[in-house]
């Protein structure tokens, strides 16, 4: 599958090797040019172009490799689509803007490790491929580009994504602070409070009155080692050991 075809060689290019490559493409100017190339060669049973944007679309083929020149402006909701693509498929080449690829496999300790770092590692293991020169395009364009393969973990990881995810945002609001002062932020306070109240009465589980969840959150920090982590320098192992201690009593963020 191909994001864009566009006028391109990039299409032109998978279909000398592909059996069949499926092109998403939202320009109805680019979709006739790619047709007229291919009419009457024997690429043309192997070209099968859909004609929409490839993020509304609901219900993506099956494919096995996904090669794309993405419009940059969409690479972050085209990974997690990717990711979240069943079956899964083997794996990914796509270009990006440079600062985005560096983000995607930034490691703990770097500037640029983020929380799309750490998300993206989690579901797959992320290679930078080749760096790519805005002098390389005519016209140039004002940003450098990078190649980057994205082989998806197979099975993925067995965990609710919402809670991950949800943990990411307050360990990440500011990452170069203590995981204790992140949580220690109100909107933080409240939104636990309020999730683990849920889970409680849920669980018909008695809360004392005296109770301070800004209490119970420090002793959970405390007694698993992460009262001075910060998420700028935490593995993936490390959060995925938190939401579990998180998880264990009950605190939630999903
Ligand atoms: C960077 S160009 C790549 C063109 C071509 N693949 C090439 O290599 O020369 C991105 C292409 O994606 C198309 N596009 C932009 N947003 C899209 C979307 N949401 N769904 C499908 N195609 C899209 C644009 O019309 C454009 O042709």
């Amino acid at each position: 599958m191909e994001v864009g075809p566009g006028t391109g060689n990039l299409s032109m290019k998978i279909l000398e090797h592909a059996k069949k490559l499926i092109a998403f493409e939202i320009d109805t100017r680019m979709i006739a040019e790619l047709k007229k190339r291919v009419i009457g060669t024997p690429y043309q049973q192997k070209l099968d172009v859909r004609a929409g944007d490839v993020l509304r679309c609901d219900d993506w083929p099956n494919f096995d490799v996904c090669v794309a020149n993405l419009p940059y402006q969409i690479s972050s909701p085209f990974v997690f689509r990717l990711l979240l693509q069943r079956p899964l498929p083997r794996y990914a080449v796509l270009m990006f803007q440079k600062e985005f690829a560096d983000r995607l496999i930034a490691k703990p300790g770097s500037k640029l490790y983020c929380r799309l770092s750490v998300n993206v590692q989690l579901l797959a293991k992320v290679e930078h491929l080749m760096k790519v020169k805005r002098s390389e395009f005519r016209p140039p364009p004002k940003v450098d580009s990078a190649v980057v393969r994205i082989e998806p973990k197979n099975p993925p990881p067995p965990i609710n994504y919402k809670e991950w995810d949800g943990l990411l945002r307050i360990a990440f609001h500011r990452k170069n602070k203590t995981l204790l002062s992140s949580f220690k932020q109100n909107q933080v306070i409240s939104m636990l409070d309020k999730n683990y109240r849920v889970v409680c009465s849920v669980k018909n589980k008695p809360i004392p009155k005296d109770f301070s969840i800004k209490d119970y959150i420090e002793k959970v920090l405390t007694e698993n080692g992460f009262v001075t982590k910060r998420a700028r320098t935490m593995e993936i192992e490390d959060f995925l050991a938190l939401l579990l201690a998180f998880n264990k009593v009950d605190i939630h963020f999903a």
